[in-house]
């Protein structure tokens, strides 16, 4: 469904909103959960990733279907590979067909785990016929996505002699893979990273009944910090649950939206964002996102709206994901009068006077790219297509920002 959506009332009000917990925290837990039933978790996300992650722990049938979810995916193809005595064909939607995942099946058929690609070699969907895994010493390439890695960590401490893992070359999404070793932590399992390795213990036991909370969803919080940055000065949001020492990467956000004039400050499990000065025309926006690729398209948004240049790197990872997000983002912004330049890591913005009005964004089945582009309406009309794209990570995106002023038109 195709919205509009328009300049809302935001400027000098105080809103509140309360986010859906981190879909990759809830979705190594929910694995961990599968393993060590034990485990009981609050503020799981109510993405469609985590809905589709909870049901295929659960499915008994033969054939799993994780559509767009690459943390559901990943994850699942180390999982299923030692459940013993279970075949399961894991598939997704086309995209997820194109996104690879021979990096992680070579690691786990060299602890010994036997994986069929059933359509196209290196790409889902693949057939798991699960196994006791015997060895523990795997290397792989850690610069394509640190879900290969989270993926064999996850399972890790259910194999006979844990993990040793070697990661070759430069390792990406590094806070994604320290997110995985932290929640292990936290149901007692030992691991330790240590230059290029890591190091899982076994464990046999269950661990101590314990509560986890997830804490809410930073990504998703990024949209609010630019829609901060593009409002008035003096303009508040608060936004829930976030703590000040976050498991999540792109809580780097706090630092990065200092840049476009929004403070955030920490109290009572909330964090409340506030546009506080304006920012100089004459600014150049420039970060190393490597360890923060999803905030990468808000970043460049929240840029052109407010008219800055900007240089995005570190972004290699963005062509693999919902879609190829570097090419998506150079469509659309010049589709609204910017000008993009791209490379297969970096993007560079031009300053830019004026956003075309109306003009019909397209989503690519990404839900990022329909958050992204959305604050753009406090400055013009937009359009938005397929809008419902949104529920991969934040079912309640557009009722959210209906609750905080924007005005959408269906
Ligand atoms: O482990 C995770 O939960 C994720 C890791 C990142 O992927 P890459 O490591 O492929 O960059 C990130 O983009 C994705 O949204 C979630
Ligand atoms: C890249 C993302 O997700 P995934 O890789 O899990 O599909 C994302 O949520 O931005």
């Amino acid at each position: 469904m195709n919205i509009t959506l328009q300049k809302s009332q935001i400027a000098n009000r105080q809103s509140k909103v309360t986010i859906t917990g981190s879909k990759s925290e809830s979705n190594r837990l929910l694995l961990l959960q599968a393993l060590y039933p034990t485990i009981h978790l609050k503020n799981v996300s109510n993405s469609d990733d985590s809905c589709l992650m909870t049901n295929a722990l659960k499915s008994t049938s033969e054939v799993v279907d994780i559509h767009h979810a690459g943390t559901a995916m990943r994850f699942l193809t180390a999982y299923f590979s030692i459940q013993e005595g279970r075949e399961v064909t894991l598939t997704g939607s086309k995209r997820m067909k194109e996104r690879p995942i021979q990096i992680l099946v070579e690691a786990l058929k060299e602890l010994g785990a036997e994986i069929i690609y059933v359509e196209n070699e290196g790409y889902p969907p693949i057939k798991i016929i699960g196994k006791k895994l015997t060895k523990n010493k795997v290397s792989l390439q850690a610069n394509v996505s640190s879900q290969y890695i989270s993926a064999l960590l996850l399972i890790a401490s259910k194999l006979e002699n844990g993990i040793e893992l070697t990661l070759e070359g430069e390792i990406t999404s590094v806070p994604y893979i320290k997110m995985t070793l932290s929640l292990l932590d936290e149901i007692g399992v030992e691991s330790s990273f240590v230059g290029n390795t890591i190091t899982v213990k076994p464990n046999t036991q269950h661990p101590i009944p314990k509560t986890l909370t997830v804490e809410s969803d930073w990504s998703s919080a990024s949209y609010y910090f630019s829609i901060a940055a593009l409002c008035e000065v003096g303009t508040e949001i608060t936004l829930s649950s976030y703590k000040e020492n976050s498991l999540q990467g792109d809580s780097v956000l706090v630092d990065i939206y200092k840049s476009f004039g929004v403070k955030t400050t920490f109290e009572n499990n909330s964090i409340t964002l506030v546009k506080s000065e304006m920012v100089a025309t004459e600014s150049i926006i420039e970060f190393d996102l490597a360890n923060a690729p999803d905030i990468a398209q808000t970043i460049a948004v929240t840029s052109f709206a407010l008219g800055l240049a900007c240089n995005l790197t570190g972004l290699h990872t963005l062509k693999i994901k919902e879609t190829d997000r570097l090419v998506a983002l150079k469509t659309e912004i010049e589709k609204l009068g910017g000008q993009v330049q791209i490379t297969d890591k970096s993007l560079h913005l031009s300053v830019s006077n004026g956003i075309k009005e109306l003009v019909p964004i397209s989503t690519y089945n990404d839900h990022r790219m329909a958050m992204a582009f959305a604050p753009l309406a406090l400055k013009t009309p937009i359009v938005i297509e397929d809008s419902e794209v949104v529920s991969k990570s934040y079912p309640t995106f557009w009722d959210d920002l209906e609750s905080i002023g924007f005005k959408i038109t269906k």
